[in-house]
């Protein structure tokens, strides 16, 4: 089941250049390390993201690249709720458990969480958690772009965030 519209038509994915290249050139632009969760009918799960941007301000919306061959793929796709939670200094040992193969209970069980107001789990320490509904999607190669609109901001003090830059984590601000 899935319960966010998926638009089919097919994107044109002609390109010469390798994925090494692609990746080897990503590499270079340090991003965000993000804690995405969900939570509903179809269960918590949760996945560290760097590929999520701002689409526009009116009305708020976020968009993030999601692996359809990711675990929590079916869980996010049947809830249709999403909190991206913007990690701090602190959070680096959580990051790998979300970006690992670890088991889901053994993931949230690492950090405190509260309930936002779509339900899915909110990082009690974020540097800032933006709570959302997804509304849209779109299928590009591997991944399936989900257009989210913000339904809630929670925003705290911290001392430094997480950037993934050069394949390691780095630490801004600190
Ligand atoms: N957008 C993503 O899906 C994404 C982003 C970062 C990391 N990752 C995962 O973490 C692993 C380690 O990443 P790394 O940065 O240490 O080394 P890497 O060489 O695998 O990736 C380098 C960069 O390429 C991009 N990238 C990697 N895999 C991608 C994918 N499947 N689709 C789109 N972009 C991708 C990301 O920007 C990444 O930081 C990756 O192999 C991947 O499984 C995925
Ligand atoms: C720093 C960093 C950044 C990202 C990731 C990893 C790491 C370490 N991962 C991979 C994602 O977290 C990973 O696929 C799942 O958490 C582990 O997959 P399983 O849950 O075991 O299937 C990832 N996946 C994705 O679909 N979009 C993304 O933007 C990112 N970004």
């Amino acid at each position: 089941m899935n319960s966010v519209p998926t638009f089919s038509q097919p994107v044109n994915l002609v390109s010469d250049v390798s994925q090494q290249g692609f990746r080897d050139a990503m590499a270079k632009m340090g991003a965000a390390v993000n804690i995405i969760t969900t939570d509903g009918p179809a269960g918590r799960a949760g996945f560290a993201a760097t590929a999520v941007c701002s689409v526009t301000d009116s009305p708020a919306t976020l968009l993030i690249c999601l692996n359809r061959t990711a675990s929590v793929f079916n869980a996010v796709m049947e809830n249709g709720v999403v909190c991206v939670n913007v990690l701090t200094s602190a959070h680096e040992n959580l990051s790998s458990l979300f970006g690992g193969k670890t088991p889901v209970d053994e993931r949230f069980a690492a950090a405190e969480w509260q309930e936002g107001v779509t339900g899915a789990p909110m990082l009690a320490d974020a540097m800032v958690s933006f709570d959302c509904r997804i509304i849209e999607s779109q299928d590009v190669g591997t991944h399936r772009v989900l257009f989210c609109a913000v339904q809630q901001i929670r925003e705290q003090e911290a001392d430094a965030a997480l950037v993934y830059y050069k394949r390691a984590y780095h630490h801004l601000g600190a």
